[in-house]
């Protein structure tokens, strides 16, 4: 089969989250698996661009209501992600050096969305799928189905997975002038609760749906933003497929990024020398069990619960831990960790910003993974810090209820809690501590348990490749 991932972002070019990880790893194992998958991006202004090779494969215009404007499209030349990546050039708009986070993003991805368009439909042979993830490729649906410049694509089928259904992608009315000609009588199908909702129209014209857990396509049904009643009608397309890592990108044995490799076998030497590496950095005791927080400072993440539930802990436990976080997001959570530090030095330390090559060394110097999130589609983190040996301590939803089993369980390696609360949060940490003071045989066995679960791409990316091929039954 021949897939086209759509994508506002893509691992190693550009990476703002978790969207990353998934687009550059999962049609490389679709490549393998004989398929030929391939990518196509924005191309803004990141590192990978100037430190590859490209060829121009395409050029065109497009019309964003009144204003024409010259696009490009360039592909890698050497397969160096083991898939073909093209990237899309709009002087102007997409030449940025972020993702997202401009006043014109609607503008910079509804420009990106009818150039991938125009040029897909210009192929000779077009592509058997046209895969689309999150909102920013979420009008491209009703594009192929519905307007009069793309219909040539309107039985190409198209899959849209939801990465996040926090973030929907509301266009205004007033800006529907942007896009092409379309019956008007369908203007429903990009519309819900009075805004043009690019993740809404997906749902609807998408030929499939998935969600990147089956627990998260479950409480989208109950919990999705204001679309509960479109994801209940449409149960009958959606399904849940859990992400996998890229175990090429993420093995503790290989992984170029880590003071000392390890693998289960070595486990306990070579975590203890990362974690005295990133004690040092930090200034904190390696002697003390290591919790780390990594990722986006928003409340989906629970991340404001963070600085009440470590003083807490601080407290309570009598200092027994030592607390590391990454990430950003915002301000106010951002100053009072910040304040935290200062206030618990040598217990709390913080990096306030975006550090790949930290990233992979706290999960490899870790002890403990905290994930209180509010929402988690499926979330990697915790899959990293399992393949590395660090134990997650997750709330119990979404993905993290799919993938981590409590200790307390038959041959569980994780620990769950139920409420997105400082309390919940707090006795989870004491379950910690007793965890890592007063059982350390089952500390260490559930490290090396956890190392050894399977939770590459090669299971899910031949589920990827069924739900395509489901397509052909709904023609
Ligand atoms: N400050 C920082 N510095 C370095 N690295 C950082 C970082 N902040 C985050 N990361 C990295 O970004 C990724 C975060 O991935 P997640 O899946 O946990 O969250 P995200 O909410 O972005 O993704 C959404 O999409 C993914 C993919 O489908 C779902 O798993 C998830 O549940 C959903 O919310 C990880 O690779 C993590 O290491």
């Amino acid at each position: 089969m021949e897939i086209i991932h759509v994508t506002a972002e893509c691992y190693p070019v550009a990476k703002a989250g978790g969207l990353g990880d998934v687009a550059g790893a999962l049609p490389k194992y679709q490549c393998a698996l004989g398929h030929t998958a391939k990518v196509v991006m924005p191309m803004y202004r990141t590192r990978f661009l100037y430190d590859n090779e490209w060829e121009l494969v395409h050029e065109g215009g497009q019309c964003l209501g009144q204003q024409w404007f010259h696009y490009s499209i360039i592909r890698e030349k050497t397969n160096k992600l083991g898939f073909d990546l093209y990237l899309v050039d709009i002087n102007g708009l997409l030449d940025r050096e972020k993702v997202y986070g401009y006043d014109d993003d609607i503008e910079r991805f509804l420009g990106f969305q009818l150039a991938v368009c125009d040029w897909l439909v210009q192929w000779t042979n077009l592509p058997d799928v046209v895969h689309c993830h999150d909102h920013h490729t979420g009008l491209i649906p009703f594009l192929m189905k519905h307007t009069y410049a793309f219909n040539r694509m309107a039985a190409t089928p198209s899959i849209f997975t939801i990465h996040n259904a926090e973030y929907q992608g509301w266009i205004g009315w007033d800006k529907a002038y942007l896009l092409p000609a379309y019956d008007t009588w369908k203007s429903g199908l990009l519309e819900w609760n009075g805004t043009i909702n690019s993740l809404a129209s997906a749902i609807k014209c998408a030929w499939k749906v998935n969600t990147v857990s089956p627990s998260y396509m479950e409480e989208l049904r109950y919990k999705a933003a204001g679309l509960e009643p479109l994801f209940e009608y449409e149960k009958g397309k959606c399904s849940g497929i859990l992400n996998g890592i890229d175990t090429q990108v993420w093995d503790p044995m290989t992984d170029p990024l880590l003071h000392k490799n390890f693998d289960g076998q070595t486990a306990k030497e070579g975590k203890r020398k990362n974690k005295k590496e990133v004690c040092q950095r930090f200034g904190m005791d390696p002697e003390k069990p290591l919790v780390v927080f990594i990722g986006r400072l928003v409340g989906e993440k629970a991340a404001d619960l963070l600085p009440d539930a470590i003083r807490n802990s601080i407290y309570q436990h009598h200092a027994g831990a030592s607390f590391l976080i990454l990430g950003s997001g915002e301000p106010v959570v951002e100053n009072r960790l910040n304040l935290l530090k200062e206030q618990f030095s040598g217990f709390v330390n913080t990096f306030i910003g975006y550090n790949e090559a930290l990233a992979h060394q706290m999960y490899a110097g870790a002890d403990f993974l905290l994930m209180p999130s509010r929402v988690e589609p499926c979330g990697l983190n915790q899959l990293y810090s399992l393949r590395y040996g660090t134990v997650p301590i997750v709330r119990s939803t979404g993905g993290l209820r799919d993938t981590v089993k409590d200790f307390g369980e038959w041959q569980g390696y994780g620990i769950r809690f139920d409420q997105a609360s400082v309390e919940d949060i707090v006795f989870s940490l004491q379950r910690a501590l007793e965890l890592y003071y007063q059982k350390p045989d089952l500390f260490q066995w559930m490290r090396s348990y956890m190392m050894q679960i399977d939770h590459s791409w090669e299971k899910s990316a031949l589920d990827y490749i069924a739900l395509y091929q489901s397509t052909q039954l709904s023609v």
